[in-house]
């Protein structure tokens, strides 16, 4: 298997000068019930950290001060309003959906409905309860997007049907080949899979990432990372070593890093590694 490196960071891109917000992707991120709104939040601070151009957030209503007194920079949607919902989703170029979503019946018609729309100019990024759900409902993948499931190992084992103790290489690049997606296995070694391609592990990351939030963070890192830099399997791999990379270096004088840490940290180790 690949060793994903440092040499990743190359895919990080100086800002062209004749550039706008536009030039930088929009980005609608889909999550967050009435329980689980930091988990949206959480995701949308890490699309705008890490230099998603135009940053829209589809949650509960109940999280829209929530999430305005800690990124203002987002706009809001509420999720029940699935008209205006599709509509957004119809204009962007990356959709994060999962987060904090809940597995409601509401949390499946956005997600059933969001599977039908998306379009093959779009990168559609599968985490979370969204994982769960597909699972549970049966749902396949759009065959239109490009699309990245951000599972950790008991949501891909709700997802591939292989159990915990099972997941292997060959297993999990089979289960990729057949759902024709980018799967990113999350565990302490994250490894990358694509199809019928070489998958990749990483070689960063710290146990002090082990709390609540961290994969909410990596799903919108992801995202803002496929805004600006393509929507390869490169790009995904540069998002999962750069989110270890920074937890690691917090990680020197904290005992737990806490996610929102590594948002804010962004702008500086992007600029720092820029090519
Ligand atoms: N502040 C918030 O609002 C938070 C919301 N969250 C959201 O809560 C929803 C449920 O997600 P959860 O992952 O908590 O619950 P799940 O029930 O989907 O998964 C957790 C279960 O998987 C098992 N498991 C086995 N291997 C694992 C591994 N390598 N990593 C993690 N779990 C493993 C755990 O023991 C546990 O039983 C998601 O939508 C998620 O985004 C969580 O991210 C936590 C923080
Ligand atoms: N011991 C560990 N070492 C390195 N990384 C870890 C460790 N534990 C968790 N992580 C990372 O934290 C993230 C956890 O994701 P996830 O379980 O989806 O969290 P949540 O849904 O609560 O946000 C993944 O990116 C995983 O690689
Ligand atoms: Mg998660």
């Amino acid at each position: 298997m690949k060793k994903i490196t440092e040499d990743i960071l190359s895919i990080i891109k100086s800002r062209p000068v004749n550039s706008y917000k536009g030039t930088f992707g929009k980005i609608v991120l889909i999550g967050g019930n009435a329980n689980f709104g930091g988990a949206i939040i959480m995701a949308t601070m890490a699309a705008v950290y890490s230099g998603a151009g135009l940053v829209t957030t589809v949650t509960d209503n109940s999280n829209q001060v929530s999430l305005h007194s800690q990124v203002p920079e987002a706009m809001f949607q509420d999720i029940n309003e699935l008209p205006q919902v599709l509509a957004l989703v119809s204009q962007a170029n990356v959709i994060v959906i999962g987060p904090g979503l809940g597995t409601e019946e509401n949390s499946k018609q956005v997600l059933t409905a969001v599977f039908k729309n998306v379009t093959d100019k779009q990168t559609l990024v599968v985490d979370g309860s969204a994982l769960t759900l597909m699972a549970q409902e049966h749902l396949s993948l759009p065959t239109t997007s490009t699309n990245v499931l951000t599972p950790h190992q008991m949501e891909w084992q709700r997802v591939s049907n292989i159990p915990i103790a099972q997941q292997n290489p060959e297993l999990n690049q089979q289960a990729t080949n057949r759902l024709n997606a980018i799967a990113v296995v999350k565990s302490s070694r994250t490894q990358v899979y694509s199809p019928n391609t070489e998958p990749a592990e990483n070689t960063v990351g710290t146990p002090a990432q082990a709390t609540g939030g961290m994969g909410d963070t990596l799903a919108g890192m992801i995202g803002g990372f496929l805004c600006q830099f393509g929507n390869d399997v490169r790009t995904v791999e540069a998002a999962v070593y750069t989110h270890s990379a920074m937890a690691d270096e917090i990680a020197k004088n904290q005992y737990v890093v806490l996610p929102h840490q590594i948002s804010m940290a962004l702008p500086k180790f992007m600029k720092k590694h820029e090519h």
